[in-house]
């Protein structure tokens, strides 16, 4: 239900050229997130997703156009906004309390020692860490050292969560335990997440809605697909649920054969109304996807 507000996070007309004279790897990107929602952004490789997340986290400037975080334009790094990344980029010579530690001294200056780590305590118990805390990252296996990533996002407490494919490098056990325990921190503490992925199944799991983008240059996003299942879904029950692969078809479709069609402008043929939610913004006129996201397409 609309509020009247502005979005939490609005990100309007948004470019990114890298080179004078050359064609911008996405223009005219358009969305918007409320407090609380996680979005997950599907799309081919190269098509800008990390540069659109690197934007949003203050750290690549856009060629054109704005983003504004509850009611502020980002325009630098912020301990507002935590990142992710896939690699996770911990510094080797810190424990996995002093990784955590750096971002809680950043942020809380005045904070006592015993209250630090008290407050990154909660955080390493909360990924499930707990007796780990005084081991390197050399110490530890990918799922760990991508908890201490997630761990240390979660404790500067920040306004939002960027997550650049934070489970690619993980194997399949392991990255379910950890998208679990995502679904659940995310519930616990009501975190606004932008996410990139390159696996349907865990946007599925994860967002209340799914950007995807069509290729590059110059692209953009083309739909957003509202999640209608329920938000209490695990990785055991989901596949059971109705929707579930009208949902995992639409975005495979999307991936094999719209992204492409849609880049070559070929928006007739793309048109595929599958899905009971899915907006599609502004698809033939360029229109700002923002404030004023319309359905242009509900099928029941
Ligand atoms: N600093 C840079 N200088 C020049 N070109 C760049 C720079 N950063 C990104 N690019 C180019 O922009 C395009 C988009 O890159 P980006 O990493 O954002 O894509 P992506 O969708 O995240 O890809 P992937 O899914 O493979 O991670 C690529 O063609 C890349 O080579």
């Amino acid at each position: 239900m609309s509020t009247g507000l502005p979005p939490f996070l609005q990100v309007r007309g948004l470019a990114r050229r890298f080179a004078e004279g050359a064609k911008p790897v996405f223009a005219n990107v358009s969305f918007s997130l409320e407090r609380g929602e996680f979005v997950c952004v599907i799309g081919h490789s190269g098509c800008g997703k990390t540069t659109i997340l690197n934007i949003l986290a203050g750290l690549d400037t856009a060629t054109l156009g704005e983003v504004t975080m509850d009611g502020r334009e980002v325009a630098g790094p912020s301990l507002d906004r935590g990142v992710v990344f896939q690699g996770h980029a911990l510094m080797p010579w810190l424990s996995v309390r002093g990784n955590i530690a750096f971002g809680v001294r950043s942020r809380w200056p005045d904070w006592s020692r015993d209250k630090v780590n008290a407050h990154c305590q909660k955080y390493i118990d909360l990924v499930h860490l707990t007796g780990n805390e005084t081991k390197k990252p050399s110490e530890l296996s990918g799922g760990m050292k991508q908890r201490v990533g997630i761990a240390r996002a979660f404790a500067i407490q920040p306004k939002m969560l960027l997550l650049d494919e934070p489970f690619g490098a993980l194997d399949a056990l392991t990255r379910g335990a950890i998208q679990e325990e995502l679904v659940r921190i995310c519930a616990e503490t009501h975190q606004t997440v932008f996410m990139i992925t390159h696996d349907v199944d865990e946007a599925i799991l994860l967002a209340d809605k799914i950007l995807l983008m069509t290729n590059g240059p110059e692209a953009r996003i083309a739909e957003v697909v509202v999640n209608t299942l329920p938000r209490e879904r695990t990785r055991n029950d989901i596949h059971h649920h109705p929707h579930y692969y009208r949902i995992r078809n639409h975005l495979v479709d999307f991936l094999v054969h719209r992204s492409k069609l849609l880049q070559e402008g070929r928006a007739e043929e793309a048109a595929n109304e599958d899905l009971p939610r899915v907006v599609r913004p502004g698809l033939e006129d360029g229109t700002v996807l923002g404030a004023g996201v319309t359905p242009l397409k509900q099928v029941r």
